[in-house]
């Protein structure tokens, strides 16, 4: 399916338009600094902003995390909020939840705090995934189903297979992170995300990380790549590079 067929409805707005998202992380491990962060993000105007909870100390705290996704509404205002809980073995912090207590965690924001999209990874239990889907449908939230390699990156196959599997798990939004040794990686990446782009009827989100990987976060959209992550105060991935500059970077890169 093309990139002009698909779509992803926030506040009753395409955000699939005619240029990539750029997705802004907090990462900061305090309410007050959270908030913070979120000021001077927002002030840098990306498209979305991940609040990369896993950072966050007091993450079993379910009232706090609600309340603390309604202040950063407040300060983001139409800005769309993503909420991402990355395990320790895709890349993420240590936190004091379970998969299942994780599972209660993204329920509850998603009906109660109405986050407008969650991130869950498709390497979790498929019972949890499913429980997770019936409740994103009714509240009305984006589900990214999501895969992170931070060693390498894996055969074209297997890349396939993994952004087909994703959608099959009821993904709105398919997104696969790896890690490339060569440029050769990245032009696997690159190749597997237009195909999977022409293939899949969900919308995909890839990138490959590290210093080799960053032409990808310019040029991915070019293969059908949704989303790209920038730096608005401090990086959550490696080869993230400042908003102002991705900007720039992909306004020369666009073809037409
Ligand atoms: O999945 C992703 C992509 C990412 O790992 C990146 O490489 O930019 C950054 C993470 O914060 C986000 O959840």
């Amino acid at each position: 399916m093309s990139l002009q067929q698909k779509s992803i409805m926030i506040n009753g707005k395409n955000i699939i338009n005619e240029r990539p998202q750029i997705v802004v992380p907090i990462i900061s491990s305090q309410e007050e600094a959270i908030l913070k962060e979120c000021e001077q993000i927002v002030s840098k105007k990306p498209d979305l902003i991940e609040w990369r909870a896993d950072f966050f100390t007091d993450l079993a705290d379910v009232e706090k995390v609600k309340h603390i996704i309604g202040e950063l509404k407040l300060i983001a205002q139409e800005i769309p909020i993503i909420f991402t809980i990355r395990s320790v073995r895709e890349g993420g912090q240590e936190i004091s939840l379970d998969e299942d207590g994780v599972v209660r965690l993204l329920i509850s924001v998603s009906r109660d705090a109405k986050v407008d999209f969650v991130d869950f990874e498709l390497s979790n239990k498929a019972s949890n995934l499913q429980k997770l889907k019936e409740v994103t449908d009714q509240s009305g939230t984006q589900l990214i189903v999501s895969y992170h390699n931070f060693q390498q990156t894996p055969p074209k196959e297997f890349i396939t297979k993994t952004f087909a599997d994703m959608q099959k798990a009821g993904a709105n939004l398919a997104k696969l992170a790896a890690m490339p040794q060569s440029f050769s990686d990245v032009v696997t990446l690159l190749q597997c995300t237009e195909e999977a782009n022409q293939q899949l009827d969900v919308p995909i989100i890839s990138m490959s990380m590290g210093d080799i990987g960053v032409v990808s976060r310019v040029v991915g959209w070019q293969f059908g790549s949704v989303f790209t992550f920038a730096i608005g105060s401090q990086s959550s991935a490696p080869g993230q590079v400042p908003i102002e500059d991705l900007r720039q970077l992909i306004a020369k890169a666009k073809i037409s």
